[in-house]
């Protein structure tokens, strides 16, 4: 299965009711069992593109152009129909895992909602849940059901958003900055648990960490609502042609430090 989208442009109506453009010309693809990255300055346009993806743009924000799933312009469909992706074929894993649970309810009870709306039969849900959470490294799931999102760190809430966001057994996935504010320790086990829970989806993965995105197959760079430039990690990451991602790259937190001399000489 694969996503393709093509042409996207995202505009935005603002108070005064004059129009802005947000995303223009925006073009990628991804297919399961691939992982795309894309990395961009702060303002350039990468959760707009995939919250027009997933169907999920501000009311005050429109998308034209193609956004095709396995062969299907999901663009052109109505809300009612879009919507009924996410949480089956499409899953998002929010930036910060703790504001995404409600605070109120224990991670059980919400977990049990999830997985009602992607239609799993109630008697299969504790199995599947503990499932889930041993696969993403808790050794004692029902101690997590039954907590408050309070009482977990912030990589412990990441990781039960992971667990809920495999529950569909989706087959894209989109990650918004899912490692922003977590340690370097945690992103590793974060890259290792996304590996190993979403191994037949295709993955979106929008961050600013470049060890992040160098673990993916493919990285796609923006700025200012347009692409930069895409190739397969190992090429952009050594040999970028934009001096806007060389000097990204440079920015950009961890890892690939000896090449930074030689990219800004480079530049
Ligand atoms: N509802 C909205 N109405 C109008 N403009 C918006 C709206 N939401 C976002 N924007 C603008 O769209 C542009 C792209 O925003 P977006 O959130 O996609 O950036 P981003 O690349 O994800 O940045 P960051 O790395 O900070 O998350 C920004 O200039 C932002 O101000
Ligand atoms: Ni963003």
């Amino acid at each position: 299965m694969r996503l393709e989208v093509a042409q996207l442009h995202i505009t935005a109506q603002m108070k005064g009711g004059t129009f802005s453009t947000v995303v223009q010309n925006i073009c990628l693809s991804v297919e399961t069992g691939k992982r795309l990255a894309i990395v961009g300055q702060s303002g350039s346009g990468k959760t707009m593109t995939a919250m027009a993806i997933l169907g999920l743009l501000p009311e005050n924000c429109s998308a034209l152009g193609h956004v095709v799933w396995n062969g299907i312009d999901i663009l052109s469909l109505n809300a009612r129909q879009r919507r009924s992706y996410l949480g089956t074929d499409f899953a998002l894993i929010p930036q910060s895992g703790a504001d995404f649970l409600n605070p109120s309810l224990k991670v059980g009870t919400q977990f049990r909602e999830v997985l009602r709306r992607a239609r799993i039969e109630r008697s299969l849900q504790g199995t599947l849940m503990h499932r889930l959470l041993s696969g993403t490294g808790f050794d004692d799931p029902a101690q997590i059901l039954r907590s408050y999102p309070f009482q977990l760190s912030g990589g412990m809430a990441q990781r039960v958003v992971m667990a809920m966001a495999a529950a569909g057994n989706p087959h894209l996935v989109i990650a918004d900055e899912p490692t922003r504010g977590i340690d370097q320790e945690n992103i590793r086990v974060f890259l290792a648990n996304l590996n190993t829970l979403f191994k037949d989806s295709a993955i979106l993965l929008i961050t600013h960490d470049i060890s992040v995105a160098a673990a993916c197959d493919e990285i796609l760079v923006m700025n200012d609502g347009h692409v930069i430039e895409s190739a397969p990690a190992r090429i952009l990451l050594q040999h970028p042609k934009a001096k806007y991602t060389r000097r990204l790259i440079c920015n950009l937190p961890t890892a690939y430090t000896s090449k930074k001399e030689a990219l800004i000489n480079d530049a």
